[in-house]
């Protein structure tokens, strides 16, 4: 797998790379100065920005002419900064997104995200504490019992090879006995956060109620860091410490550190809808990558802007100018910036449509482009041979119809080839995610991201209220370049 860079605590506001020089030499503790130290092996207590930018550039110094970058972080407290001396016999509040899919015989269809949720949970039992963990699931308008979170029990369990215990309320003196019981080591399910409206307006005072069951907080629902809700950051004001939990850390290593300082060159591939949605995406990536590849239905009001005719196909009629502007912005960054060649249309919005290829400069009256090409799958996919870290942010075409899934899963096999070749390959959310396990190769991938939403906000250089609101720690990282 390839080297993305790894913190030790987690990646935020502040990354400061003292030097990228073209050599790589091993780290060398000794080579280094004073305060410098190799990544993982130093943590400064002290949150202080100023200090972060002051280490950054004494390791610049140090590490110019040796090939290795230092970056002081700001970061965030993790969970494992916190030992066996911290945990044993605590009640740690564990905000998890547990968040997966039901079916109507509340079978789990996907546990992707409860099986992205053990690590942190096994830390914490194997350190003796009590975990007191809590979840929303769907959105629910009050107590509704189709969401509850009793069918997460099993899967759970088993994950973790102890017998998880569950309320049926989420706060009061029901919840406050078992809690009382609970013996080290053990978890306890708290019932669907969001049973409570005070969730979502962030009341403070469920939050203190939330707050008051445990002795410290571990946030590690990713794919709910971006809503600033009771459980996710106003419980932080009455609990600490606060710290990140390991899905969390990673993703935010992934999404915003090898995003920040990627192995170069660096393509990011923007897919999906629209354009409109996809703006603060595109925007913020141009300051970062190297080579931008465009797919899906946002192409098209590309080529219009261009004065191609499309057809039937979507377009933003007023992101025309928008979409002129980027192009515009791409040539001034030095971003090499694809449109497909060619796409295969369709006479109508449906599965079994009549379809065909055509150069993109051909698309007939009457007919709508529903995938990228041939040609454009090979081009695209020897652009990105060329590349060392790779992002994806939604599919080429309407996938969900498998005569259109064609080029999102040409894609999805390529950064599977990449990444055996130790490519970064980095799936930011959504619906590329659902690209990448229906050909399955999930697996390959360097990093799969849990949150649609959350890991767009951060992709768009959005800071996360439940990453913002917890413990602030600075570390120094060096890494070989
Ligand atoms: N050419 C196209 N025309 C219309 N819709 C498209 C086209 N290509 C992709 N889409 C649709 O875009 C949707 C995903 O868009 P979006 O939500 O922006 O992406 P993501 O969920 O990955 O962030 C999919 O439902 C897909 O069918
Ligand atoms: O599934 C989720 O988000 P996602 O669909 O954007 O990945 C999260 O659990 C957040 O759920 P919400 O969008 O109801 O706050």
């Amino acid at each position: 797998m390839a080297s993305a860079p790894t913190t030790s605590s987690l990646s935020l506001a502040v990354r400061r790379a003292a030097s990228v020089a073209p050599a790589a030499a091993p780290l060398r503790r000794g080579g280094l100065a004073a305060g410098c130290q190799p990544a993982r092996s130093l943590a400064f207590a002290a949150a202080d920005q100023r200090l972060a930018a002051h280490v950054a550039s004494r390791c610049r110094a140090a590490s110019s002419s040796r090939g290795i970058r230092a970056v002081a972080t700001m970061a965030k407290k993790s969970v494992g900064d916190l030992t066996a001396a911290d945990l044993e016999g605590k009640r740690v509040f564990v905000r998890a997104d547990l968040n997966v899919p039901l079916d109507d015989s509340q079978n789990i269809t996907d546990d992707t995200r409860i099986r992205a949720a053990i690590p942190t949970i096994k830390y914490l039992i194997s350190n003796g504490a009590k975990v007191i963990l809590s979840s929303h699931l769907g959105r629910p308008k009050g107590v509704t019992p189709k969401f509850s979170l009793a069918p997460l029990v099993p899967r759970l369990s088993e994950l973790l090879g102890i017998e998880v215990i569950k309320a049926d309320d989420v706060v009061g003196p029901e919840v406050e006995k078992l809690v009382s019981t609970l013996p080290n080591g053990s978890v306890l399910l708290l019932e669907n956060v969001r049973f409570y409206k005070e969730e979502e307006k962030n009341d403070p005072e469920f939050a203190k109620k939330l707050a008051s069951l445990a002795d410290l907080y571990v946030n590690d629902a990713f794919g709910t860091a971006h809503r600033a809700h009771a459980s996710t950051e106003g419980v932080t004001k009455f609990l600490k410490p606060s710290v990140a939990g390991f899905l969390l850390q990673k993703e935010l290593d992934y999404l915003v550190g090898a995003v920040s300082s990627p192995a170069r060159p660096f393509a990011a591939i923007v897919g999906g809808s629209k354009v409109s949605s996809k703006i603060g995406v595109i925007e913020s990536l141009l300051e970062k990558c190297d080579i931008l590849l465009l797919g899906g239905g946002m192409i098209f009001t590309f080529y219009k802007a261009q004065g191609l005719s499309v057809g039937a196909s979507l377009v933003e009629e007023d992101k025309l100018e928008l979409a002129t502007s980027l192009l515009a912005k791409a040539k001034e960054k030095g971003v090499s910036l694809l449109l497909p060649s060619d796409v295969i249309i369709a006479d109508k919005f449906a599965p079994d449509a009549n379809s065909k290829v055509v150069p993109a400069s051909a698309i007939p009256d009457g007919w709508m482009g529903l995938d990228i090409g041939p040609d454009s799958v090979a081009s695209f996919s020897s652009t990105l041979e060329t590349t060392k870290t790779v992002i994806w942010n939604g599919p080429m075409g309407v996938f969900e119809f498998d005569k259109f899934a064609v080029g999102t899963e040409a894609i999805a096999k390529k950064l599977a080839d990449l990444s055996g070749k130790g490519v970064t390959t980095i799936i930011g959310g959504g619906d590329s995610v659902a690209a990448v396990e229906k050909v399955g190769v999930a697996d390959v991938m360097s990093h799969i991201s849990t949150g649609g939403g959350a890991s767009l906000e951060l992709l768009e250089g959005k800071e996360l209220p439940g990453v913002v609101a917890l413990d602030e720690a600075v570390t120094v990282k060096s890494v070989t370049v």
